[in-house]
């Protein structure tokens, strides 16, 4: 059997978000406001003073009695390793951790207690991976080019490609256009295009296919496939059940941000699928 190399190894990580300016859970409710709005809801019978008072009131009964920050605990000790050539699906219902660790995996959140290693660079490809907007999708393709590490001599040499692969031009002469006029979808598809026109030794996808029609989505998994066939390792944080399993050959299920179950794709989101049914 050939060796597996391992590309990402997690070890009992957990990653807390320290949030400024918000007190304890209940705090608000717990505490009378000054000139808090009657049950009508409205400030009173007065005017704009009055309601201005109210307000002014609220702000000062906050910064006095609630504590400046709270922290959510996001991910709780989970530990894994991705080999080469793996496609591994993060699934798991809203809030239980899958975007958090894999900001985690790229280096861009630090754990507050446990080590993630990688081999080579990962490459988070978000939705809202920075395009910019006042810039043509042109211009786009190759700053976004160069920020995922290609030179202007690949970026030129594979631009028609990545125009082609997102489709954008389809219905018209859109790459011309600034970005801030494609739907949300045409970006999220651009910017999927430009991170896989080159390989990636480790590349994780938050949720960026969703967004595509049938056409796009099955040339991202064509593409995803050539890409693990590269031997890169790719991530992909995924609602829809049906992309994970044609996608992915294994899947972490996460839940409260904890592994619930790992292991080959169709099983574990079979066990997903019974339990959210
Ligand atoms: N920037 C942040 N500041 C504070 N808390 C955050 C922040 N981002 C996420 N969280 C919290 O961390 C927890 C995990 O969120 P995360 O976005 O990782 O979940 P998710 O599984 O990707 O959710 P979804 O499926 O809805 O995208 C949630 O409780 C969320 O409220």
């Amino acid at each position: 059997m050939a060796e597996r190399v391992p590309t990402v190894v997690v070890d009992g990580v957990h990653v807390t978000y320290t949030v400024q300016g918000a007190g304890p859970a209940g705090a608000a409710a717990r505490r009378p406001e000054v000139g808090s709005p009657g049950p009508s809801g409205r400030a009173g019978a007065g005017g704009p003073r009055s309601r201005a008072g109210a307000a002014l009131g609220r702000l000062l009964a906050r910064g006095r009695a609630v504590p400046a920050t709270r922290t959510v605990h996001a991910v709780k000790g989970v530990s894994f390793a991705a080999y080469k050539g793996e496609a591994i699906g993060l699934i798991g219902s809203n809030g239980s951790g899958k975007s958090t660790l894999l900001k985690a995996v790229a280096g861009l959140l630090p754990p507050s207690r446990g080590h993630v290693y990688t081999q080579g660079q990962p490459s988070l490809l978000g939705v809202n991976a920075a395009l910019m907007g006042d810039l043509t999708g042109e211009r786009n393709i190759v700053l976004g080019g160069l920020a995922m590490g290609m030179t202007r001599e690949e970026v030129a040499e594979r631009y028609q490609r990545i125009v082609e692969f997102s489709g954008i031009n389809d219905k018209g002469d859109f790459v011309s256009l600034p970005m801030r006029t494609y739907s949300s979808g045409m970006g999220a598809r651009l910017r999927f295009s430009i991170a896989a026109a080159r390989s990636h030794d480790v590349l994780l996808i938050d949720e960026a296919l969703a967004t595509g029609d049938a056409a796009f989505r099955r040339r991202s998994q064509e593409r995803i496939n050539e890409l693990r066939a590269e031997a890169g390792t790719v991530f992909l944080v995924s609602h829809s059940n049906a992309t994970i399993r044609e996608t992915c050959d294994r899947a972490i299920w996460l839940e409260s941000g904890r592994v619930l179950m790992d292991g080959p794709s169709d099983e574990v989101v079979t066990a997903y699928e019974r339990a959210t049914r």
